[in-house]
């Protein structure tokens, strides 16, 4: 009898689901893709049913393909995607696509709440207002589709509507919440303030939860779909950066994470809600209690690198692109990247500006432009970083996770662009992992969070800085930093153009 626990990671690109035991060996994982719908530039949707799905295909692969027994599945968890409006109506349908983090149509609600609340609202959430958040969505909905709205009985984000369709029950965890920018980080309650200002009924937010919380079994109908069995016990779960984070072991402040998954996060554990960054960086509750966390979050790093395979070569594998990307000279022969192909959110909150390549020349190839992208999302980090720094916040220890960081030559990079040390993980499973580990804690099988993680994480490889490198990449820096604001006018005039 192998007792295990489901860690269901719900990602932008795909879901995966890993089957992890009581000591944190992944038994086995499977995953299942789903689209992204960009009707119109800034726009990124999901189809909430495609989730479910999703995950249920993941499932029954688990217990079919690799012989997991359902029986001996303890109990499962969820790490989701950030910030997406999903609108329930009172029967619990779904009322319209999920509106997901990195959709930037909401720049005049962003506006609006900074006109309305100002810092308050940095005070109270912890955050300024930017266009990926759910508030600023639910207000898109009430002005766009006031019917919508009216119908609207229930908000959640998005791993909370799959844990409801498997489990019957509604929540959302604090991690999450924080991320809806409509919970007091003071308080961990709704904000009356901001449900007041804005004209959110507060009926329609659910009940909070904490990651480690259990908040049911599997419902008969869902064992019925999946093969589950109805006695598995299901614990909230939290956003995809608090359990990648979790499953990387940055519990205490000096440690870093660095996620390259369709975003690029860099995140410091913090033990306070604190101001020292004055909203240049996210502020979130963690999933693991009483703690919080801080970020920058670049929109797209592994999303450019798969729209330049997915528009310039997809006729090669990644692996092979990659390849090209690895012969290439340092520099990619004078070429900069900047990723801002959907806007950006650090350290410039942005929807109107777009990405560029700078120094185009006849005797670059495909490698140097695979190379220049992967350069100019390591610089697009370092920006989060130097925020770090000049807020006199350390990071000793910088943790990859995320498809990127199966690539050692983008991680050899990171480290020479940030000049810090990058550690990689022996069992990568991205923010799965940390969702195994909060159903591991829930179910008892370790006393906390912390106790989970001496068990479960194993650093791989470390990866320092090469001299050499680091001073022609502080030269490249210095270039890449001109180019956001030699560039953003350029990118306001074309915006006006496609309007
Ligand atoms: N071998 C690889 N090397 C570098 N990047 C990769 C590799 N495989 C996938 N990626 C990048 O990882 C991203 C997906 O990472 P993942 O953590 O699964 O994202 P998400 O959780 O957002 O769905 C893709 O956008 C892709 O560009
Ligand atoms: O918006 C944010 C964080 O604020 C994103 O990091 C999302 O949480 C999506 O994560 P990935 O799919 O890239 O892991």
């Amino acid at each position: 009898m192998t007792a295990c626990v489901l860690g269901i990671d719900l990602g932008t690109s795909a879901v995966k689901v890993s089957a992890v035991n009581r000591t944190g060996t992944v038994l086995a994982q499977e995953a299942f893709d789903y689209p992204l719908s960009q009707p119109e530039p800034g726009y990124s949707e999901q189809n909430p049913n495609d989730w479910v799905m999703a995950t249920t295909v993941a499932i029954v692969r688990l217990i079919l393909d690799d012989h997991i027994d359902p029986a001996e599945i303890e109990g499962v968890s969820y790490s989701g995607q950030m910030h997406g409006l999903v609108l329930l109506d009172q029967e619990k349908q779904v009322l319209r696509p999920a509106m997901l983090w990195n959709d930037t149509r909401t720049t005049a609600e962003r506006a609006d709440i900074e006109t309305q609340l100002g810092t308050e609202f940095v005070r109270i959430t912890g955050n300024r207002p930017l266009e990926g958040f759910t508030l600023p969505k639910l207000l898109w909905v009430k002005k766009h589709e006031p019917a919508i709205f009216k119908q609207t009985a229930v908000v959640l984000t998005p791993k909370d509507y799959v844990r409801y369709r498997m489990t019957g029950k509604l929540g959302i965890d604090y991690s999450d919440a924080t991320g809806t920018t409509m919970l007091d980080i003071h308080t961990n309650q709704w904000s009356q303030t901001i449900c007041q200002q804005f004209g959110i009924p507060m009926r329609i937010l659910p009940p909070l939860l904490r990651s480690i919380d259990r908040v049911g079994t599997i419902t008969p109908e869902y064992a019925e779909f999946s093969g589950l069995t109805p006695a598995t016990q299901v614990f909230a779960g939290g956003a995809d950066n608090a359990c990648g984070a979790l499953g990387a072991g940055i519990l205490q402040p000096g440690m870093g994470l660095l996620s390259i998954g369709t975003s690029g996060v860099l995140l410091r554990y913090e033990e306070q809600p604190t101001d020292r960054y004055h909203g240049q960086l996210q502020l979130e509750d963690h999933v693991v209690p009483d703690g919080y966390y801080s970020m920058g979050v670049t929109l797209a790093a592994g999303y450019s690198l798969s729209w330049f395979h997915r528009t310039f070569c997809s006729d090669l594998t990644f692996a092979q692109m990659l390849a090209g990307a690895t012969t290439a000279p340092l520099g990619a022969k004078g070429l900069l990247f900047t990723p801002y192909i959907v806007g950006e959110r650090t350290p410039y909150a942005d929807a109107d500006i777009r990405g560029s390549f700078i120094g185009m020349d006849a005797t670059q190839d495909r490698g140097d432009f695979t190379r220049a992208v992967l350069e100019g999302i390591s610089f697009s980090f370092r920006d989060c970083l130097a925020i770090y720094q000049a807020a006199g916040a350390d990071l000793q220890r910088i943790v990859a996770i995320g498809g990127g960081a199966q690539s050692p030559l983008w991680l050899q990079m990171l480290a020479d662009i940030l000049q810090v040390p990058i550690q990689s993980l022996a069992n990568e499973q991205g923010p799965g992992l940390g969702a195994a580990m909060l159903a591991a804690v829930g179910l008892g099988w370790y006393s906390d969070c912390a106790s989970c993680a001496q068990q479960f994480v194993h650093v791989g490889h470390q990866y320092d800085p090469l001299p050499d490198h680091v001073t022609k990449y502080n030269q490249l820096y210095a270039l890449y930093q001109q180019v956001y604001p030699a560039t953003r006018k350029l990118s306001q005039g074309l915006r006006e153009f496609l309007r």
